[in-house]
């Protein structure tokens, strides 16, 4: 098992509150990491440090190191634009840009200077295809985005972020806007992408956890609390306090 991500001795705070607390933690390539845990012990503020979003966010501060790979990403010295291109993000609703099909996903390999026209198509049905979509939009590529189902425009937006060929994707809670059947497509593009991409995902919902994750992270208070396979922690869980979690005795 290789390491994709190496957070050490990481805290964060907006302002005086205190968010994460001492987190020490390995991401393995090529594998789903699913963050649970109940609302406002962090997970969604990790994620966002893992491509130094929270950047965004004024007062918000972070201390300690996150290696990708073995450079230290947390350094001011870090190219956030080329770090966002290798770790890309998916956001709980749907939010494409307001322009066509085409568009969307050209956007991100013309600002990072791609202009070959036949490249750029190629780019967009092979992003397509990846996600599903090609077939659904191949006769509509000139029409609005927003003119999609929830489920189509959250697998565009995944299209959106292959494009630029990135590592990593991030994703936080990308279903809890979706119907169960746009659910179930997007965890089955899930669990189809993570051949080529590690990938870490927000859940509120547990189930989604055990389908589609090969490790689970459960966070409390903005602790790390216990990390596994996630076949372990939801059967023989280390820590008395993901048990009673994970059985619903709080959260
Ligand atoms: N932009 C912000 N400015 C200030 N405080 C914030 C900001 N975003 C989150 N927080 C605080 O940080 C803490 C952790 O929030 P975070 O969103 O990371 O938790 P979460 O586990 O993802 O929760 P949820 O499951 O509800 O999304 C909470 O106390 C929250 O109020």
């Amino acid at each position: 098992m290789v390491n994709k991500f190496k957070a050490e001795n990481l805290n964060f705070y907006y302002g005086e509150n205190h968010v994460l607390k001492n987190i020490n933690m390995a991401i393995q390539s090529s594998q789903v990491t699913s963050l649970i845990g109940p609302s406002g012990c962090g997970k969604t503020t990790f994620l966002r440090n893992l491509n130094r979003m929270n950047d965004l966010i004024e007062e918000a501060r972070a201390e300690g190191r996150i290696f990708l790979d073995n450079e230290n990403i947390l350094l001011p010295t870090t190219d956030v634009v080329e770090l966002r291109k290798r770790v890309g993000m998916v956001f709980q609703k749907p939010n494409p840009f307001p322009m066509n099909i085409y568009d969307n996903i050209a956007y991100g390999p013309r600002i990072h200077g791609i202009r070959n026209k036949t490249e750029i198509d190629n780019i967009v049905e092979r992003s397509l295809k990846a996600v599903g979509l090609w077939n659904e939009v191949k006769d509509r590529l000139k029409d609005l985005a927003l003119g999609l189902s929830g489920g189509q425009q959250q697998r565009l937006c995944i299209a959106r972020v292959l494009a630029v060929e990135p590592e990593v994707l991030l994703m936080d809670e990308p279903c809890s806007a979706l119907d169960p059947i746009s659910t179930m497509k997007v965890e089955e593009l899930i669990l189809d992408l993570k051949q080529q991409y590690t990938i870490v995902v927000v859940t509120h919902n547990m189930q989604q956890a055990a389908r589609i994750s090969d490790y689970t992270a459960f966070f409390l208070s903005g602790e790390l609390v216990e990390l596994g396979p996630t076949v372990e922690m939801f059967h023989t869980p280390k820590d008395k306090r993901t048990e009673d979690y994970i059985t619903g005795r709080f959260g």
